[in-house]
């Protein structure tokens, strides 16, 4: 389990990017968070796994207090976490399977890592990972030869090969077209469901976060506004999570001026 308490956020800049988050997400779930650019979603993701600090309260994860681990504590706790990028942050000069290949010697240095050796049962688990998000033949191919989809379905092989409890997954579908998009979402979906991994993901398409999610975790200027099933939420919950302060004024405006 997850669990977020009285968490904040302020940033050197003095922004408040998270206030007074209260939050808990149990193993398996499949939870979306949607909201304004610059609402806090990224932020709030990355805080799971110690990217970055909290100014405020404390994120438990299975009994762990995140803020509190040190060091190679820290590195281990993140191998229980696979992290997802918009950017898919792959090796594009070298192959599929050793893009996989990575996911098993986090604390290498770079360089052993795209030169290292690994076992039949790595390369077994690394094909494996393939396999589950139907890329398997593209396993000897250089990444750079990939689509942006194929290139998203490697990143979520490697991380999967990680066997992680928790995947985080920042925008994965937002340089994709909508076709693409949906299978990449597949993809997560079949894993959630068969793996009983936990999705955390943040999405701007909110059709596509409503079919998928099952749950739905609304941010606004860095506060948690709405936190239910995704079945749950209507056009007023999200005019709650999108209505932007320019909005606000001008409703007020109407509202009190009749104009
Ligand atoms: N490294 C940083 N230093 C200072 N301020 C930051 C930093 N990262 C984010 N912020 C600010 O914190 C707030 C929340 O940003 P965050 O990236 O979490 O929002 P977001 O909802 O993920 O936005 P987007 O959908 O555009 O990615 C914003 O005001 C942003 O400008």
């Amino acid at each position: 389990m997850i669990e977020f308490i009285n968490v904040g956020k302020t940033y050197p800049n003095n922004v408040k990017a998270l206030q007074d988050v209260n939050l808990k997400i149990d193993q398996g779930e499949f939870v979306a968070i949607i909201g304004l650019s610059g609402a806090g979603k990224s932020t709030l993701i990355r805080c799971i796994n110690r990217m970055h600090d909290i100014s405020e309260g404390k994120i438990i994860v299975d009994n762990v207090e995140v803020n509190s681990l040190k060091g190679k504590e820290v590195r281990k706790f993140r191998q229980r976490i696979g992290m997802i990028f918009q950017s898919f942050n792959l090796v594009t000069r070298i192959s599929v399977l050793k893009n996989v290949l990575v996911s098993f010697v986090p604390e290498l240095p770079y360089w052993r890592k795209i030169t290292g050796i690994f076992s039949k049962e790595q390369k077994i688990k690394a094909l494996t990972a393939l396999d589950q998000v139907g890329i398997l033949d593209k396993a000897y191919v250089r990444v750079d030869q990939l689509s942006g989809g194929q290139q998203q379905r490697v990143a979520l092989a490697r991380t999967l090969a990680q066997n992680p409890d928790i995947i985080l997954a920042d925008e994965p579908i937002a340089s994709l077209d909508p076709v693409t998009a949906r299978q990449v979402m597949d993809d997560f979906k079949k894993i959630n469901r068969e793996t009983d991994m936990s999705v955390i993901m943040n999405i701007h398409h909110v059709e596509i976060a409503l079919e998928y999610a099952d749950r739905i975790i609304g941010v606004k200027e860095g506060q948690v506004v709405y936190d239910g099933k995704s079945t749950e939420v209507t056009d007023d919950v999200l005019d709650l999570i999108y209505k932007g302060k320019v909005e606000e004024i001008q409703s007020e405006a109407e509202e009190r001026y009749n104009v």
